[in-house]
């Protein structure tokens, strides 16, 4: 059961001709495949194409986005992980800062930018969030970054 209301609509083939750049922590292989797996088919079904850049964990996502902000031009970005409680409270550092260090790259460069960093207590609510036959957070993830592109094609013409 999802915790929060409709999905947000894309039209299939509103990113025809997009490119974007998924960024994916990898710290929960089996997390971050279903995760990958709904923001693909989130950027397939508008039309978007993609490629992707792995990482072992989240904490490495915003730095891996930052190079590949220098090097490259992608008309929008999805980042992707998993934190989950640990026996410390490590995690909340991790989650905190990965998407903080997100926001504020997505707000100097005002980029399309989806962040889909899970922060969870258990597998089990990991599971629950990545399966895109369920909640499927990286396709909302996907989702809020074509809009976001769409936005600022918009705002550009
Ligand atoms: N605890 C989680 C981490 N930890 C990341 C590490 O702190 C560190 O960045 C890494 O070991 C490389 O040195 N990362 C996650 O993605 N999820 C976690 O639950
Ligand atoms: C390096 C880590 O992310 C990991 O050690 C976190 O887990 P814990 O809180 O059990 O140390």
């Amino acid at each position: 059961m999802d915790s929060y209301g409709e999905r947000f609509a894309i039209a299939p083939g509103s990113a025809d001709g997009q490119h974007f750049l998924i960024v994916e922590g990898r710290a929960y292989p089996a997390i971050a495949d279903e995760m990958r797996r709904g923001a693909i088919a989130a950027l397939e079904a508008a039309g978007a194409t993609h490629e992707t850049i792995a990482v072992p964990s989240a904490m490495e996502v915003p730095m891996a986005l930052a190079m590949a902000l220098e090097v490259g031009d992608h008309d929008g970005y999805v980042a992707l992980g998993c934190v989950m409680r640990g026996q410390t409270n490590h995690y909340s550092a991790v989650a905190g800062e990965s998407i903080r260090a997100l926001v504020e790259l997505a707000m100097v460069d005002a980029l399309p930018l989806g962040i889909g960093i899970l922060t969870v207590e258990t597998e089990a609510q990991a599971r629950i969030r990545a399966n895109v036959n369920d909640q499927d957070r990286g396709g909302d993830a996907a989702r809020a970054a074509l809009a976001l592109a769409a936005i600022k094609m918009k705002l550009n013409a």
